[in-house]
């Protein structure tokens, strides 16, 4: 399969200010990024890791440091116009939504691609329908739910057909039923056009149900590719959580389930004692739980309760970073940088739009 997107140790630094000082924010810090035609990847990290400004290079919006890109087979600071010709970009922040009807809009983004008034409508009112936006075609963008005014975005972007489509946090701000509809027309881009799909988001659940591979950053650096079930088998097994109903006995369930590691080649004192809980990570639980059920009730250990959960993405950000997503999150939330400048540029053009 032919690589829509090919980048080797793409660096973006930005220099702010405090005060007299300035300092230097290395946003991206070499990534290599390898996604095939027709592959949907999702780009997955903290608050601040790097995500949209990696996309901002690749949709040609900001020119790297350092490094280099090919982007559906042009280079991203050679053959810039090429580039945005063939992609389709939706920002975080969504189209900058004039005055103009929905139908409108659309119409006119997909003539700044170079087609025809009549093209563009045809083009612009089949998207309305795939995208579930009947009867919307001459509203007031305002008046939209942010739902609809997401998948207008969506309409804007795909308007030139393009083979690849970036998507920054498409579903933020979305409520869960709106993000569930979106996801099946993300899902569908694919699907009914062939898209190559790569999109950022902060969302585990969207990532794992939307994405064939994950990509995952934390602070600029690639720490992880793969498809969701490759990078889950990599955390060391199911997380078993007993709870001991008589305190009195947790050291022996403890013990017991440190023995049961040990057989899996793991270590005994990776076993956690929390209260009355135990937990401890098992490969294969399923098969394991049984016996160990039954040599806990043969000791006399009765259980309160008992959880097996199967390793979620964020065991795996926690494996590989050694903080779970959200306390990431919550600090990079803590940790404002008084100088720092949102990610908008002045020449930022609308949606997609060739310049
Ligand atoms: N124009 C800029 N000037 C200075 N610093 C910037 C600029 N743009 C981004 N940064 C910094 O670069 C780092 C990466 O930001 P980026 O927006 O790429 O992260 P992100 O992963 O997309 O985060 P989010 O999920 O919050 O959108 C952050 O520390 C951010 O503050």
């Amino acid at each position: 399969m032919n690589a829509m997107i090919h980048a080797r140790g793409l660096v973006q630094t930005f220099t702010t200010r405090q005060g007299k000082t300035k300092k230097e924010v290395r946003a991206v810090d070499g990534v290599d990024l390898d996604v095939a035609d027709g592959e949907v990847v999702g780009f997955l990290g903290p608050n601040g890791a790097g995500k949209t400004t990696t996309l901002r290079m690749l949709t040609t919006l900001l020119r790297p440091t350092a490094g280099e890109a090919t982007v559906a087979g042009y280079d991203v600071v050679r053959e810039a116009r090429e580039v945005r010709r063939s992609i389709g970009y939706v920002s975080q922040a969504g189209g900058a939504f004039s005055a103009a009807r929905a139908g409108d809009e659309v119409v006119d983004h997909g003539m700044l691609y170079g087609l025809s008034r009549r093209e563009a409508t045809q083009r612009g009112q089949q998207l309305f329908e795939q995208l579930d936006l009947p009867g919307l075609w001459t509203r007031m963008p305002r008046t939209m739910s942010g739902g609809q005014k997401r998948r207008l975005d969506i309409a804007m972007g795909l308007i030139h057909e393009p083979r690849l489509v970036f998507l920054d946090e498409p579903t933020t701000g979305l409520d869960p039923q709106a993000r569930a509809n979106l996801w099946d027309h993300i899902a569908g881009l694919r699907e009914r056009r062939g898209a190559t799909v790569f999109l950022t988001t902060h969302y585990l659940d969207e990532a794992d149900a939307l994405s064939d591979r994950i990509v995952i950053i934390d602070a600029g650096r690639i720490v992880a590719a793969d498809t969701s079930a490759n990078l889950k088998a990599q955390v060391a097994g199911d997380l078993v959580d007993l709870e001991i109903a008589d305190p009195a006995r947790v050291g022996d369930a403890a013990e017991r389930l440190g023995a049961l590691l040990a057989v899996n080649g793991g270590a005994r004192d990776a076993v956690q004692v929390d209260g009355q809980h135990v937990r401890g990570r098992v490969p294969r639980a399923g098969g394991e739980v049984p016996g160990l059920l039954r040599d806990l009730d043969r000791l006399g250990i009765d259980l309160a309760s008992i959880e097996v959960q199967r390793p979620t993405l964020d065991d795996v950000f926690l494996a590989l970073t050694g903080r779970s997503l959200r306390d990431a999150e919550a600090e990079a939330d803590a940790d404002p940088d008084p100088d720092d400048v949102p990610p908008v540029p002045a020449d930022a053009a609308p949606a997609g739009a060739p310049r």
